[in-house]
This record gives C-alpha cells, sequence and structure tokens, in this order.
C-alpha cells in the first residue's frame, strides 16, 4: 500500500502498534517518577545520535554510540524497579481475567471501584470524621500501585465499612499510614506514601494532607484525606487538594474524579 511517497506493509503497520504499545506501557511505568527524566534524556541523546548519524559526522557519532552503549546498562540498574513491574505485569494477566493486559492498555473508563464499594468507603469516612480519627485512604485508577502497597502491611481483604473503620481506630496497630484500595479490594494498610513539597503546597499543611497531594501528584489514584483535628473530608486528585468536603457530596465527586481520564504530565 503506498501512503504519500511511503510504501507502507502490514508488517510496518503492527511494528508500530507494537513500538507505540510498548512506549506507551514505558510511560505509563515511569511517569510521576524521577526515573522518566532518566528516559527523557535518553531518548533526547538517541535523536542527537541519529541526527549527528546522518549529517555523517563520524567521530561524535562514535562517542555517542559508546555513550548510548554504557547508558543501556546504566539505564537497566536505574529502571529495575519499573522493569520488575512490567515484567510482574504482564506475568499476572492474561486477557480472560479482569486485570487482562490488554484491557489496561485499551480501557477508557477506568471506574473500577463499584458504587457498592464506593458507599462503603464514604459510609466509613463519615464515622472516621465524627470520631475525630485521622485516616488517609487511596484508590487507584489505571496507575499500579504496587511500590506504595509493598511499603506496608498487606492485607487483600474484601472492602467493608467495619473493617475500615477499625483499620484506622487509633488503638489498632495498622492505623497509622495510608491503606491503599485496588479494583475494590482493601489491599494493603500503613503504607508510606510521597510528601508533596512544592512550592504551591500551603506550609500549613500537615504531614497527613501533604502525602495525599504527593500521591495524587505521583499517580493517577484518587486520594481521601481525614483530619484527626478538624474531622474534615479533603480529597486529593492530580496533585490538588479539595478541602472541607460535605459528607452528602462525597460519593459523587469520587465518582466524578475516578471516571475522569485527564491525562497527566510527567513531573
Ligand atoms: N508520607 C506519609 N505516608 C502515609 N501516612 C503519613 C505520611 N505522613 C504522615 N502520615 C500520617 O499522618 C499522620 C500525621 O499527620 P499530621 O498531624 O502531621 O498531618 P495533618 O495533615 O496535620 O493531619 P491532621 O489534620 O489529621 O492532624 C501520621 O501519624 C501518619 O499516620
Amino acid at each position: 500500500m503506498r501512503v504519500g511517497f511511503l510504501n507502507v506493509n502490514w508488517a510496518d503497520i503492527l511494528d508500530v502498534f507494537l513500538v507505540s504499545v510498548l512506549l506507551y506501557q514505558v510511560y505509563i511505568l515511569v511517569r510521576g517518577s524521577i526515573a522518566s527524566r532518566v528516559f527523557l534524556g535518553y531518548l533526547f541523546v538517541y535523536v542527537f545520535y541519529l541526527v549527528v548519524k546522518g549529517l555523517g559526522l563520524g567521530l561524535l557519532t562514535a562517542i555517542l554510540q559508546y555513550f548510548m552503549g554504557v547508558g543501556a546498562v546504566a539505564l537497566i540498574v536505574i529502571f529495575q524497579q519499573e522493569i520488575r513491574r512490567f515484567l510482574l505485569i504482564i506475568g499476572k494477566s492474561t486477557i480472560h481475567t479482569n486485570n487482562g493486559f490488554l484491557k489496561k492498555i485499551l480501557r477508557n473508563s477506568v471506574l473500577d471501584v463499584q458504587s457498592k464499594d464506593l458507599r462503603d468507603i464514604v459510609e466509613a469516612s463519615k464515622a472516621i470524621a465524627a470520631n475525630f480519627t485521622g485516616a488517609l485512604i487511596v484508590v487507584n485508577k489505571r496507575d499500579d500501585l504496587s511500590k506504595f502497597i509493598e511499603t506496608g502491611e498487606l492485607l487483600d481483604a474484601r472492602m467493608s465499612k467495619p473493617l475500615l473503620v477499625s483499620l484506622f481506630n487509633q488503638y489498632s496497630e495498622l492505623h497509622d499510614g495510608a491503606i491503599v484500595i485496588v479494583d475494590g479490594r482493601i489491599k494493603a494498610a500503613r503504607c508510606v506514601l510521597p510528601v508533596a513539597d512544592g512550592v504551591d503546597v500551603p506550609s500549613s499543611l500537615g504531614f497527613r494532607h501533604r502525602a495525599a497531594m504527593g500521591m495524587s501528584e505521583a499517580t493517577d489514584a484518587v486520594v481521601i484525606v481525614i483530619s484527626e483535628q478538624t474531622g474534615r473530608i479533603s480529597v486529593a486528585v492530580e496533585g490538588e487538594l479539595h478541602g472541607n468536603i460535605p459528607i452528602n457530596e462525597l460519593q459523587n465527586r469520587l465518582e466524578e474524579y475516578l471516571s475522569s481520564d485527564v491525562q497527566r504530565m510527567p513531573k
């Protein structure tokens, strides 16, 4: 088939499709992390190398070629976490499971958490806020949250309001840190989240709220934060904190945030 002055065959189309899928997966894995900058830097050097090679600058081409060879090894070391997660996703997923690899790539709707689960989260938030207990609840969207789950105590429990409330009870050994919910299951408790420290973070904010902002900045997850001091419920999404949300609005707001599909720029 001819497209303009190009001769394109099915193998070319398949090739471009597979490379796009691969680059998209790499982007999903590294976005929001420091690794994304390294990845972009390496890509920039590679494009520069192609230009230099095209211009026939032999010496510079040889130097860049050597640099990229060493860089490839360095990339494997720098990206070891991401590579591990990538292989885990492939290993765990089949097209037939709910978490299918293709579904993760192709789906547009990201609202995996059911209304009943959201109701449990809202009811639990209401009870926790009424008792002036602090809480931090992370609800996943599309990003893989394994590296945050690994920092806490693995539970993989069915969603329930009583369980959520008791996990944050101040006498519970698991009350500190955050709970991470993935596809409607309580995956882990006592998780450590990244803390937001940018210039746009109000200095009056405590660490619970900063962690909520940091997590929603680093991933596409939606984070509910309940203040121990004021009993106020806030929700962090895409790095922004929406403060003091009335309990009767919480479910709608969560549904809205969890189903919106804004593509964030990598930090
Ligand atoms: N990086 C973090 N990851 C997970 N949880 C955190 C993190 N930082 C703080 N927390 C939680 O927040 C608690 C401390 O909250 P702190 O009082 O500093 O925050 P705050 O935003 O003022 O909240 P509050 O209004 O509830 O006091 C810790 O005991 C811990 O449970």
